[in-house]
């Protein structure tokens, strides 16, 4: 069924919906691309596990696996049923069921939790229309996120340690804020580096930083508190200012937040999963679909980084 898409999108005018299966394909190959994606600070890439001792580039790539069937899944509900309590409540359930897949696949890592839950909401909100942009899926997904969840258990995750600490909205709030660093920070900082002449690696390591300078990642502030946010978020800037990611000192100081976050064991998770999420959107808006025209997927690295 995925395979049609490149040419549904040619004869049908409007409203045609994009396959549940294509969604989910292209939401795994976003999460693939970020994992590959080297090098990014303190985060797992292709020269091993940065700042986790219960991650790897394998188990990241396993991990996105595993969860992508329950993307198709979310599609197709967003598909059999209107914007409704009872779709944010059938996109909880399968959610859970993801996180639940996740943690089988890693022996009990939290590898994709946040990229469950944004990837989840934008993929249920793309389902309903290959009309949409960015923005209008951000929306979509934000109001999703504003339901309530009815079937929330009453555990007390590290988010939400974080939120009673540091008073910042974490995963959630970006969600029901339409997830501003997607749609201000990522994508545009992603396009900028582009427009520059950038490497597409480098362009995506642009957003990155961008990211990881505005984000207040639960991640990085259980495990490093509020010095820890500090050293990350101004890391990255100054890596930006420096010259970004392929000058000298871009590189040179990207490579001495890494080996710092390395030493404090702090990771920009949450940032990482934003900027999945933002190559989800941009190749979405591109139309670069990884379908290729003998009806096979692209391998390696589909998001065609160099
Ligand atoms: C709304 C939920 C995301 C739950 O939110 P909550 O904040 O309560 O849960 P957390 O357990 O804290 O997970 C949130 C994860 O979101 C990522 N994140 C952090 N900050 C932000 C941010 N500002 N904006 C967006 N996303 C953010 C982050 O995920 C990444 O980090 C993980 C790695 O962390 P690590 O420290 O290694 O692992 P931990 O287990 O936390 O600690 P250790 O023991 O290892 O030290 C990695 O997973 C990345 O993905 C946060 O971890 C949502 O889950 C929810 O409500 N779900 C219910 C189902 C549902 O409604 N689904 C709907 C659609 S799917
Ligand atoms: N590349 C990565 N490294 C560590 N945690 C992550 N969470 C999402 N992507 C990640």
């Amino acid at each position: 069924m995925a395979n049609v898409l490149p040419i549904l999108r040619q004869v049908a005018p409007v409203r045609e919906v994009f396959a549940a299966e294509h969604l989910a394909e292209l939401a795994r190959q976003a999460l693939v691309a970020e994992a590959e994606l080297t090098p990014k600070p303190g985060l797992v890439d292709r020269r091993g596990t940065g700042a986790h001792s219960d991650l790897s580039l394998d188990l990241m790539r396993r991990s996105a696996s595993a969860i992508a069937p329950f993307f198709a899944d979310m599609a197709t509900a967003a598909q059999s049923m209107p914007f409704s309590n009872a779709l944010r409540t059938e996109v909880a359930a399968i959610g859970r069921a993801a996180e639940f897949a996740m943690l089988q696949v890693t022996g009990g890592s939290n590898s994709h939790k946040g990229a469950i839950w944004i990837l989840g909401l934008l993929v249920t909100a793309a389902g309903q229309d290959i009309e949409s942009n960015p923005d209008t899926i951000a929306k979509g997904a934000g109001l999703l996120a504003s339901l309530p969840d009815s079937v929330r258990p009453q555990l007390v995750s590290h988010g939400d340690m974080v939120r009673a600490r540091y008073g910042v909205t974490g995963a959630r709030g970006e969600a029901i804020a339409n997830f501003p660093h997607i749609v201000h920070v990522g994508l545009p900082a992603l396009l900028a580096a582009r427009k520059k002449g950038c490497t597409e690696t480098n362009s995506r390591l642009s957003a990155l930083l961008d990211i990881m300078a505005r984000l207040d990642d639960t991640c990085v502030l259980y495990r490093g508190g509020a010095e820890g946010l500090t050293i990350v978020q101004k890391g990255a800037s100054d890596i930006l200012h420096a010259g970004g990611p392929g000058s000298a000192a871009g590189d040179q100081a990207m490579l001495q937040l890494d080996h710092e976050l390395f030493i404090r064991t702090i990771s920009p998770g949450g940032s990482a999963d934003i900027l999945a999420a933002t190559l989800f959107l941009d190749a979405l808006e591109r139309g670069q679909y990884a379908v290729q025209e003998d009806n096979s997927l692209s391998e390696g690295d589909p998001y065609g980084a160099n």
